[in-house]
């Protein structure tokens, strides 16, 4: 489907300004403070779900779809995809909202891509995600038809 012809995917977990110092040498946005976002948006999602620390450990089919541009909002949502024992799937996806110039009011999503999240206890190894009290895990859990 076109990017552009829908609407986000999930809750939105972050929203920010581009600004002049996160540019590339081209004067757009720099991909990594993009991804920088998503994960951040992604890890805070995973945090409320797995009630307690998370890591980064993988992420797959990141796509730049456009360019974003300095003053442009910058929304990160994000979406529980999968559940593991220890590990969880987010869909992160990035739109922007022009909010001056000629496309004042068009939102579009820039970026996408799933983030992967490992529950971990203090000694740094992976730790079983509680779901017992767990009212949001298990809500997601239901939706996803994983109960
Ligand atoms: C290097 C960096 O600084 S990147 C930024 C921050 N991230 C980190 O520091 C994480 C570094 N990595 C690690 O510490 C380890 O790899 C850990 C703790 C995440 C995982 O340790 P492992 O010994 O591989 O754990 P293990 O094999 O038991 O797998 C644990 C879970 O992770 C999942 N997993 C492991 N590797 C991956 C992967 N590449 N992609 C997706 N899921 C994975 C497993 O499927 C399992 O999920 P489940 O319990 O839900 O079925």
């Amino acid at each position: 489907m076109d990017e552009t012809s829908r609407t986000p995917r999930g809750t939105m977990m972050l929203r920010t300004l581009a600004m002049p110092a996160d540019t590339n040498p081209a004067g757009d946005i720099f991909g990594g403070w993009i991804m920088s976002q998503m994960d951040l948006g992604g890890a805070i999602l995973a945090k409320e779900l797995s009630r307690g620390r998370i890591v980064t450990v993988a992420v797959d089919g990141m796509s730049f779809h456009r360019p974003v541009s300095v003053g442009d909002v910058v929304c990160v949502y994000g979406e529980c995809v999968h559940v593991g024992r220890t590990s969880l799937k987010v869909k992160v996806e990035v739109w922007v909202k022009k909010v001056t110039g000629e496309q004042i009011g068009d939102r579009f999503c820039v970026t996408e891509a799933t983030f992967s999240y490992v529950a971990v206890g203090s000694d740094k190894r992976p730790r079983v995600i509680p779901r017992d009290g767990n009212a949001e895990l298990q809500a997601v859990v239901a939706q996803l038809g994983q109960a």
